[in-house]
């Protein structure tokens, strides 16, 4: 009698009990509801896992929220809100997988800003940062919603443009030069406005290209369109020497 309607009740409460604290809050087979003390603290034990189930689930949406809060912080550049070099590094290794798999192919334009350390000594700091800003705009503006954009260090930006071929390649990185030289400048001494320009070397991706080879092509186009006297665009080609295109 006392082990039917009080020990064996009380065995079910603690295996419930033994249940939550490994994390399963599914509905355990509880004593039947009565009237009585023992029905009063299965009654509390419901309310009690409910509310408990609640704060975990409260807690780990916090948890998973701060998380996502974090990653995007470490792979965005503050002053630009692109992508820093480590975001871009790691879509850039998503894409090559991607390419590998799918054989598509993307394009790269890395761009660097023209004489900069000039706007920096002449103009202040602010208004190079300024600069930075404008051209992290534009870039923006221009790439499609399904290309990225970092900010790869100093004055350098590198973007990822998927679906690529050369002619849009080409087309993409002409026209963010063209927009920097007639529509971005700083404000000078008395307000003069002072443009700028940029420089971009492109590379298109090709079978089994690695990410060394990817950024070092590229480099190198863009050395090629600095040498070749700025404000301009160069395209690495593959299985030939870089050829400077001309503005
Ligand atoms: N305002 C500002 N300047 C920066 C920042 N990071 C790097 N720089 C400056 O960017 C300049 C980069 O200049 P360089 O790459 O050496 O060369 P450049 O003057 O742009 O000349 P070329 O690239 O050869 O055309 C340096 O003066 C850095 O101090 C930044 O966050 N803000």
């Amino acid at each position: 009698m006392l082990g039917r309607s009080i020990l064996r009740p009380l065995e079910r409460l603690a295996g419930a009990m033994r249940q939550v604290e490994k994390g399963d809050y599914s509905e355990q087979s509880l004593p039947p509801a009565r009237d009585d003390e023992i029905g009063r603290l299965v009654a509390h034990f419901r309310t009690m896992r409910q509310s408990v189930q609640e704060s975990r689930h409260s807690l780990e949406e916090k948890v998973r929220e701060r998380t996502e809060a974090l990653d995007h912080l470490t792979k965005t550049d503050p002053l630009t809100e692109l992508l820093n070099r480590r975001g871009m590094t790691e879509r850039l290794e998503a894409e090559i997988s991607r390419a590998g798999r799918n054989n598509s192919r993307f394009g790269i334009v890395w761009l660097d800003l023209d004489r900069f350390k000039d706007i920096n000594d002449q103009h202040g700091h602010k208004r190079g940062d300024e600069a930075l800003i404008k051209v992290s705009r534009l870039i923006r503006s221009i790439i499609r919603p399904y290309d990225s954009a970092a900010r790869w260090g100093g004055d350098e930006f590198l973007m990822l443009l998927q679906q690529c071929d050369g002619p849009a390649l080409e087309l993409l990185s002409e026209r963010i030069r063209a927009a920097v030289a007639t529509s971005c400048h700083v404000d000078g001494h008395d307000g003069i406005p002072v443009p700028f320009s940029i420089s971009a070397g492109t590379y298109l991706y090709d079978d089994g290209d690695d990410l060394e080879t990817i950024l070092l092509r590229a480099d190198l186009a863009l050395y090629e369109a600095k040498e070749g006297g700025r404000n301009r665009v160069s395209h690495y080609r593959q299985r030939g020497p870089v050829r400077l295109q001309s503005r």
